[in-house]
């Protein structure tokens, strides 16, 4: 099952630096292995938000649920999530 997942991230201006560095290199090592197993298919940056516009590929809602719960930024995101289905003009599926 395909989801469009819209991340928007807010993190706390007092956010002490390390903790935040750790956080960021945490969440690139997760992102980075979903995306070679082939569950997060695509992750683009929102130009000009802390933002991104990715896509999953997961066996269902309970597997996406799980995978974005353990985000490490979780916390401080605000998530949007759209499920997809094939669309009949599409010359590639
Ligand atoms: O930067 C972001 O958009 C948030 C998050 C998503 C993947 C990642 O490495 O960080």
């Amino acid at each position: 099952m395909l989801f469009a997942v819209r991340m928007d991230v807010v993190l706390p201006l007092d956010l002490d630096p390390g903790l935040r560095d750790e956080l960021l290199a945490t969440e690139k090592a997760y992102s980075q292995k979903l995306q070679r197993e082939g569950k997060w298919l695509h992750l683009w940056r929102v130009v000009g938000e802390y933002s991104n516009l990715s896509v999953f590929d997961v066996s269902d809602n309970g597997e996406l649920h799980d995978l974005l719960w353990n985000l490490p930024l979780f916390k401080y995101m605000s998530v949007s999530v759209t499920p997809l289905a094939q669309h009949p003009s599409a010359l590639a599926g």
